[in-house]
């Protein structure tokens, strides 16, 4: 679906040249919801405005549903975006146009007839579920409503593919939560491609199936979400999906109970699939003279599956607490002691 092959951005300033995306290859495949992870300036925003042509590689290719986008003259261009659109971090809409003209806009472009276009954008309106607000304006909507008015609008011409640009930073953890479902169900029910990029990693565990995590121009590792959860290689990738799964308050929480009682255990245990299944602390308590505190746990949903967490303090006998982590080591849960270091 997209195929993008060594493909290389170096932009020319007066202080020098900034290579921001060097060298990525990477496939993505119709139908799938795509990530892009990365902290800023980690060339995310350059490589997927090459997906539409609004950037052209250095050198490289950028292949979408069989066109040389980064070949291609700007007629034909024009057209094949009208098969990728994309919505942005500040949703970039017509302000003194009402939602039902912003949605309208780009079949005007395409040249849609008025009563095509009128039934059209009742359609998307419905679909985004901004029934009844059809003739407000911009200023008058929240930020989610707005978001919404852009997806409908970037869905106006059938794409096959959909672009998100930081699509939910603007807003507010419910509302993300909210746009995040739209976007879900809009790739089940239309079957359409999504792309999107993000420094958050709750976006990409709530909706994405794959995931490539981006640094300094470079995609430093890609995968499936669940498996980039159960098995972060990257220390980079590490921290984001630490976002997820390790809030602050546990950090602070381990930390002090490793200084408090030297002797003691903190262990973190991951459960994926079957494994969160298993009875795994009945067990502990039961077979081991220890004392197990349970910190903090979280099950995690991702579109591939779930992903849970679960920060232990085993107190007691060092080693009776040793033949405890044995015994997790040999049960289907990932096991690490957690050390103050
Ligand atoms: N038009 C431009 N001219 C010069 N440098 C640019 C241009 N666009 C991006 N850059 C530089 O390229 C690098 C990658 O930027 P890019 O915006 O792609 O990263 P990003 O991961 O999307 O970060 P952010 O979320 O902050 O936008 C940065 O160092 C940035 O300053």
């Amino acid at each position: 679906m997209i195929s993008i092959s060594n493909a290389k951005k170096i932009f020319k300033t007066r202080h020098g040249e900034i290579t921001a995306v060097d060298d990525v290859s990477l496939s993505i495949h119709e139908g799938e919801i795509f990530g892009i992870i990365g902290y800023s300036g980690a060339g995310k925003s350059t490589l997927i405005r090459m997906l539409n042509g609004l950037e052209l590689p250095t050198s490289g290719t950028v292949d979408v549903n069989g066109k040389v986008i980064s070949g291609i003259n700007s007629r034909d261009l024009r057209k094949a975006r009208q098969k990728i659109s994309m919505i942005f971090q500040h949703f970039n809409l017509l302000w003194s146009r009402t939602v039902r003209e912003n949605i309208a806009f780009p079949l005007e472009i395409a040249g849609i007839s008025k009563s095509e276009r009128t039934k059209k954008v009742e359609e998307l309106i419905e679909l985004v579920g901004l029934d009844g607000r059809g003739d407000a304006y911009p200023s008058q909507l929240s930020g989610g409503q707005k978001q919404r008015v852009g997806i409908a609008r970037a869905l106006a011409n059938d794409p096959e593919v959909l672009l998100c640009d930081e699509a939910t930073s603007a807003l507010d953890p419910q509302t993300t939560d909210s746009i995040l479902e739209l976007l879900v169900d809009i790739n089940k029910r239309l079957g359409l491609t999504i792309v999107l990029i993000t420094h958050e990693m709750h976006v990409i565990r709530k909706i994405c199936h794959r995931v490539a995590v981006m640094e300094a121009g470079q995609v430093v590792e890609l995968g499936d979400v669940l498996d980039i959860f159960k098995q972060p290689k990257e220390s980079i990738t590490k921290r984001f999906v630490q976002q997820v799964t390790e809030p602050e308050e546990t950090k602070d929480t381990i930390e002090h109970l490793l200084n408090e009682y030297k002797d003691d255990l903190v262990v973190k245990l991951t459960f994926v699939g079957e494994s969160a299944e298993q009875p795994v602390i009945t067990n502990l308590i039961r077979s081991f003279d220890i004392q197990v505190n349970i910190l903090q746990g979280k099950v995690s949903q991702t579109q591939n599956g779930a992903y849970g967490t679960l920060f232990l303090h085993l107190r007691g006998n060092s080693d009776e607490a040793k033949k405890a982590v044995n015994y997790l080591e040999q049960a289907s849960v990932g096991v690490e002691v957690i050390t103050n270091d």
